[in-house]
């Protein structure tokens, strides 16, 4: 037995696709043809039996915590004598950089959405923590981009505890993956949702990892609820080349692309491009940064050959 299957055997209960479905059979929720166009529209790669094999039961699971947590907190105000504040409950969504935790958190996004306990669901990717470009050129990480120190932390640290804070309106910065950088003087305010979602390479992270200071509370602290989407590297590297070339013919044909200039490359070319990208930066970063989170997340999504998830693993 490998020591990531023992680990596994100790700390989760493990789930073939088959049996992890059949726990959807009593979602009170049915999607109408409507808003499955919906969620087609999010990722029209997305195959409708991933939504109701996976994500339905997953939305189940995430619905019956954040009502375990509210009345909790019920409890909580009602020995306080106090009026609740209300502060959203969060998700965090961590994984490699292309393995799709993007489109996982707008898919949960939307089916949590029709759960009348938690109809506000927001979403926040901590790509626009990344410093700016110009300031990663200064810090001499071009290369690092992704890596613990590529990002503000203090600033996504203060921004988690203002929103689990309940504060009224909290700002995030956004990012472009055409311009490559932070979008300037563009924000996405978050105001009291129900539940947060926050989705980057970096959510499991804790200063231990890197050179940050480990005094310094972790994102980890703010989640109630957290999600490891997982795929072997060989299939990480050739969905991060396709999404290369996908966005060679649409988004780096704009001007204002950072990668304009690949825009008339070759196939072969591009390919080989977007595979030196994969080895020298994203897939350091995944075997040095990223992985050794995956067994600190309440849940692991694993997935197979083209996105299906083959196995879902949940901490016992
Ligand atoms: N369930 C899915 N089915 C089919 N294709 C998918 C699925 N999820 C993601 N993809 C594809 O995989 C690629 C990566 O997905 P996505 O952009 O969601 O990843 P990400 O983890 O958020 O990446 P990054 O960290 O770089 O932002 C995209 O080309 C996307 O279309
Ligand atoms: C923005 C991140 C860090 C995460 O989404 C990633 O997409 C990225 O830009 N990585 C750096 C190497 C690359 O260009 O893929």
């Amino acid at each position: 037995m490998t020591q990531n299957n023992q680990i596994h055997n100790a700390l989760y209960l493990p789930f073939e696709r088959q049996q992890w479905a059949k726990l959807r059979e009593s979602v009170p929720l049915t999607l109408s043809e409507h808003d499955l166009a919906d969620l087609r529209g999010i990722n029209e790669s997305v195959s409708l039996s991933e939504v109701t094999d996976i994500y339905l039961p997953l939305s189940r699971l995430l619905n019956l915590n954040v009502g375990a947590k509210q009345q909790r907190g019920l409890a909580l105000n009602k020995f306080l004598g106090r009026v609740p504040p209300k502060k959203p409950y969060v998700i965090s969504i961590a994984g490699s950089v292309a393995v799709g935790k993007s489109t996982t958190a707008r898919i949960l996004q939307a089916l949590l959405t029709h759960w009348p306990e938690h109809p506000k669901v927001d979403l926040i990717t901590t790509d626009g923590f990344l410093h700016p470009l110009a300031e990663l050129k200064r810090r001499g990480l071009m290369q690092r981009k992704g890596f613990p120190e590529s990002y503000d932390m203090k600033a996504l640290m203060e921004f988690i505890s203002a929103v689990k804070a309940g504060e009224p309106a909290v700002s995030a910065p956004l990012y472009s993956h055409v311009t490559y950088d932070r979008i300037p003087d563009q924000y996405q305010w978050i105001r009291q949702p129900d539940i947060l979602i926050i989705e980057g390479l970096n959510v499991l992270q804790t200063g231990k990892d890197s050179a940050v200071d480990t005094r310094r509370p972790f994102v980890s602290d703010f989640v109630d609820f957290s999600i490891y989407v997982d795929a072997d590297e060989k299939l990480l590297k050739t969905w991060y080349i396709e999404r290369f070339l996908k966005f060679r013919k649409g988004a780096f044909s704009e001007q204002s692309s950072y990668f304009h200039h690949y825009s008339h490359l070759s196939d072969e070319d591009a390919t080989g491009i977007a595979s030196k990208i994969w080895d020298t930066i994203n897939g350091p970063n995944l075997t040095l940064n990223i992985q050794p989170t995956r067994e600190r997340a309440h849940l692991i999504l694993q997935k197979g050959k083209s996105h299906l998830m083959d196995k879902v693993l949940l901490r016992k």
